[in-house]
């Protein structure tokens, strides 16, 4: 669906891509990076809006720097900012893209109220947006992205400034562009944690770099986290403190992982990495003459892998 290589962005001051190399493929990708990582760059690039200072890249095929017209006719659009004229209704204006974007009038308010319905809007659609609340103006957003039934849509920031149950249910029809119509999505956000449930894959930037492109579930399997639970004995009265110790000492980075249950020792928090990771745990109590409580593999959320990668 989408390829890069080598793709930069320069501006006078500052890199905001650098070099990125993409390829993603179809389904629901999350395109997760801090404010200023690039995300809103590489979107405009690849809708053929903003120039590349090098490198390359391609939407469906069609080259952004010389097909940008052919690209924008297949892919949707949902920009980052308010965009919306405030004395228009929604229908007014969703039917005016869908002409924009080349539909006969009947067919436009048709798509046009399929789509307003299908994001959740039904009466309010004819009061003038600028009385609509924020999550009534994404989906306004959303709606004018979706209404040329695009192969593609490029979602920008779309939970932005929504609440926890309006993030909630805008991640719910992110998931249902594809699930519904088969349309894929590349969705930005800050926000690490909303992306797992909703992205089949997640790509990463920093600094206009890429940081890690993976599945969701390779993300998150790869990332397993063991914790481990031992007894203290009379000569090791910090069993998880004397464990901490010789498995640092063998070379595996541990983790405090505070206490357990109420009435419980102290939790060891470490990356498994195969069985060896087992043996390991389970030879090196057994060498201290501890003895292991438990040992249970965690999976890691996508946001504590990225806490991970910062230290
Ligand atoms: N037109 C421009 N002129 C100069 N610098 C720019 C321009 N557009 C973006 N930048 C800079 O490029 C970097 C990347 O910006 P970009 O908007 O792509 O980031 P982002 O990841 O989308 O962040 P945000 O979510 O805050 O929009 C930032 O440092 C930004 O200040």
């Amino acid at each position: 669906m989408i390829l890069t290589e080598s793709l930069s962005k320069r501006f006078p001051r500052v890199t905001a891509l650098d070099r990125l190399t993409l390829d993603i493929g179809s389904g629901v990708t999350g395109l997760v990076g801090a404010n200023g990582a690039g995300k809103s760059t590489l979107i405009k690039i690849l809708l053929g809006l903003a120039p590349a200072s090098g490198g390359r890249a391609e939407v469906l095929g069609l080259d952004v720097g010389t097909e940008g017209p052919a690209i924008r006719a297949r892919v949707g659009y949902m920009p980052e900012h308010d965009c919306l004229p405030p004395d228009v209704s929604a229908t007014e204006f969703v039917v005016h893209m869908a002409r924009m974007s080349g539909l006969p009038p009947t067919a436009a308010r048709e798509r046009t109220a399929d789509t307003l319905r299908h994001v959740g809007l039904y009466e309010e659609r004819y009061r003038p947006m600028g009385g609509y609340s924020t999550g009534m103006k994404q989906r306004v957003k959303l709606a004018q992205a979706l209404v040329h039934d695009p192969d593609l849509v490029l979602l920008d920031e779309p939970t932005n400034g929504l609440d926890p149950a309006g993030r909630d249910d805008m991640l719910d029809l992110i998931r249902r562009i594809h699930s519904d119509f088969g349309i894929s999505v590349l969705v930005t956000s800050h926000l690490l944690g909303e992306l797992e449930r909703t992205c089949d894959h997640v790509v990463v930037i920093d600094g206009g770099a890429l940081l890690r492109s993976s599945s969701t579930t390779d993300f998150t399997r790869s990332t397993a986290t063991l914790a481990v639970e031992v007894t203290d004995s009379d000569e090791h009265p910090d069993g998880i403190g004397a464990l901490r110790e010789a498995l640092e000492a063998r070379g595996v980075r541990t983790e405090d992982g505070g206490a357990g249950l109420p009435g419980a020792g102290r939790i060891l928090l470490l990356t498994a990495d195969g069985d060896a990771t087992y043996d390991l745990i389970r030879d090196t109590v057994a060498g201290l003459g501890l003895g292991l409580v438990r040992m249970e593999q965690r999976r890691h959320h996508i946001s504590e892998v990225f806490r991970h990668d910062d230290r």
